[in-house]
């Protein structure tokens, strides 16, 4: 569906140049559901703009549904839905009349815009609100109108810019609801950039994480939760008295050596905290790729060599971690 290769945006404004996207390759393959992960002024919408034929690249080529963007700008529009971050809707005018404009405007004859308008509000919760004016939608109402519009074409691929953004938690799932109906009804391929982390771990069956307009990850969130961090294993050690320990010794959990000699059979690195509680417990990490295997090993490791795990705690990597491990920032505190 999308092959672009060396895609590159410069702009130039007075004095200043701002590279904002540097070159990127990037495929997605039909079906696909493809998340564009990166904080503000990362080249996101960018990339999109320059995908969906709305900007010529400086540099690069890229075919979209089977068009070169350049060469033939008005063959990719006719294959694509495009939701931008701004409402697609004029606010006085109403609903339906918005969704026929629509269609008159991609070609559609008078029988096929009223039957598509028609399918899409009720595919999309709409129905009922044919009369009622764009501005008098709530947010989520709004979004979803704009998806209604950016589907009257049926095009095979969508693009989503930012489509939650602003939306209350409830209104976000429930925007996703329909996004899945919609891909499930229609068998549309969507490509879409968001900087909520959840959204793209939960959505997205790829995520390409963009970082000053360059491309630094591009996988599935699994393979870069499992690649680029570790999950977080968290154990209180205390003095054992049951299990494995020699009658009449009583472990100290300070006794570190005796501690690591536990934990050495599993993987992942382990780390012990300098304090000791006045009872003798101590802090136990142990940063794993396998986080969810490696805890109740990790327990029965410590029982057999006669520590009592007092408690335990399992923190699994989050596409936030995977960020801060390439760049060193957190999205999640720049996206706040
Ligand atoms: N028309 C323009 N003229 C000059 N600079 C621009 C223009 N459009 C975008 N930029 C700059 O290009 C860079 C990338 O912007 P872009 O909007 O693609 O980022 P983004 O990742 O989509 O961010 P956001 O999440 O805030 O939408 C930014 O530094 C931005 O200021």
């Amino acid at each position: 569906m999308i092959r672009a290769r060396g895609l590159t945006k410069t702009f130039h404004r007075k004095s200043e140049t701002v590279e904002a996207v540097k070159g990127i390759d990037v495929d997605v393959r039909e079906g696909e559901l493809v998340a564009f992960l990166g904080p503000n002024g990362a080249g996101k919408s960018t990339t999109l703009r320059m995908l969906t034929s709305l900007l010529e690249p400086t540099a690069g080529t890229a075919e979209v549904a089977g068009y070169d963007v350049t060469r033939h700008p008005a063959h990719v529009r006719s294959q694509i839905g495009f939701i931008g971050q701004g409402n697609g809707g004029g606010f006085s005018y109403r609903v339906l009349d918005e969704l026929h404009n629509q269609g008159r405007f991609y070609g559609l004859g008078s029988a096929e815009y009223s039957r598509r308008a028609a399918e899409l509000l009720e595919a999309l919760d709409l129905g009922g609100l044919e009369k009622r004016t764009v501005q008098s939608l709530s947010g989520g109402q709004r979004r979803r109108l704009d998806v209604a519009l950016g589907l009257m074409n049926h095009p095979p691929l969508l693009f989503l810019d930012e489509p939650t953004t602003g939306l209350d938690p409830h209104a976000r799932a429930n925007l996703w609801e329909h996004i899945g109906a919609m891909r499930e009804r229609y068998g549309m391929t969507i490509v879409l950039t968001t900087h909520y982390l959840d959204e793209a771990d939960d959505m997205a069956e790829r995520v390409v994480v963009i970082d000053h307009g360059e491309i630094i990850a591009d996988a599935t969130p699994s393979e870069l939760k499992r690649d680029h961090s570790d999950d977080l294993v968290t154990l209180v050690v205390a003095p054992g008295s049951a299990g494995g320990a020699p009658s009449g010794t009583d472990l100290l959990p300070d006794d570190e050596a005796t501690l690591r000699t536990a934990l050495a059979s599993g993987d992942g690195e382990v780390r012990t905290d300098g304090a000791v509680a006045a009872d003798g417990a101590r802090t136990v990490r142990i940063s794993t790729a396998h986080g969810d295997t490696r805890l109740p090993e990790a327990i029965e490791a410590l029982r057999v060599a006669g520590f009592a795990v007092r408690s335990a705690e399992l923190r699994q990597a989050s596409l936030d971690d995977v960020f801060l491990n390439l760049t060193g920032r957190s999205l999640r505190e720049e996206a706040a």
